[in-house]
């Protein structure tokens, strides 16, 4: 499904400034499988996200997508088929637009429907609002309110469904719950897991949260200076612990994992 092969950036190359953010970088993922990313500041969690949208091209190696070689396609072209929710529920969305209008938006774009049928019909209002009532974030009685006047909460919420209402080849997650207080990431957590499962959307999660890295989803990955040195799935990700990891990371990298937000997380 997602297929990277060898991909290396390095940012502000030839100047006192250069920085290798991703090195040679290899990762395949299956099918509807769920991968939470997790990494030292600055590893290159956000900037394997940015190679795999195109908000860059990489500078070395090939980016395959169900067997399309999407390496030089541009970032609005593989918004078509990557759904991507940010940290800060500002970031997606336009705040000055309404719920329905924002859906109808997306919804266009990602089902290929022509422009023509931007109209916002009844129908497509029932849809949108029959998925929003689902999740009991009282946002399907407000379709008229412009986005920039919901909660943080909500926007991801909003958000989330834009990416998913048609359904995208891959869902990237970017610490989506990471600016909510603890109860609303909570339920944005569960309102995710619920959308990635019924559709069996192949997903990948930056998360700060090693325990959460455990737990969520099916395959763990940790990066470090734009390099894959932890690779985790079935039993051996089962019977591994926070801790397990934060030793695994000292032995290979011979330092101490240093995130303070990971500590903070537990
Ligand atoms: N556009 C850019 N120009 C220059 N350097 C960049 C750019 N984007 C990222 N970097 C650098 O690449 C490295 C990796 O950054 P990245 O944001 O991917 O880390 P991260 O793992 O997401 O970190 P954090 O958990 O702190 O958000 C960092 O040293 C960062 O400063």
């Amino acid at each position: 499904m997602l297929d990277i092969q060898n991909i290396s950036k390095t940012f502000e190359k030839g100047t006192v400034n250069e920085h290798v953010a991703i090195n040679n970088l290899s990762l395949k993922l299956e099918d509807g499988e769920f991968v939470t990313v997790v990494g030292s500041n600055g590893a290159g969690k956000s900037t394997l996200f940015n190679a795999i949208c195109g908000s860059f091209m990489v500078d070395e190696g090939h980016i395959f997508l169900d067997d399309m070689d999407i390496t030089y396609k541009s970032e609005h072209s593989r918004a078509k088929m990557i759904g991507r929710v940010f940290q800060d529920p500002m970031k997606g969305t336009a705040p000055n637009m309404t719920i329905e209008e924002n859906l109808a938006l997306a919804y266009t774009r990602a089902s290929k429907q022509s422009p023509f049928s931007r109209a916002i019909t009844k129908k497509k209002i029932q849809f949108f609002r029959e998925n929003l009532a689902r999740y009991n974030m009282g946002i399907e009685d407000r379709m008229k309110t412009k986005i920039g006047l919901l909660s943080g909460g909500q926007r991801q919420v909003v958000t989330l469904l834009m990416c998913t209402l048609s359904i995208p080849k891959l869902l990237l997650l970017d610490e989506h719950t990471a600016a909510l207080d603890p109860a609303t990431a909570e339920k944005v957590m569960d309102i995710t897991k619920t959308i990635v499962q019924e559709n069996n959307i192949t997903t990948m999660m930056i998360t700060h949260n090693l325990k959460q890295s455990l737990t969520t989803g099916t395959r763990t990955i940790m990066l470090d200076s734009g390099e894959i040195i932890l690779d985790l799935s079935g039993e051996e990700r089962k019977n591994t612990t926070m801790e397990d990891m934060i030793k695994m990371y000292s032995m290979k990298k011979q330092k101490e994992f240093d995130n303070d937000r990971i500590l903070l997380s537990q």
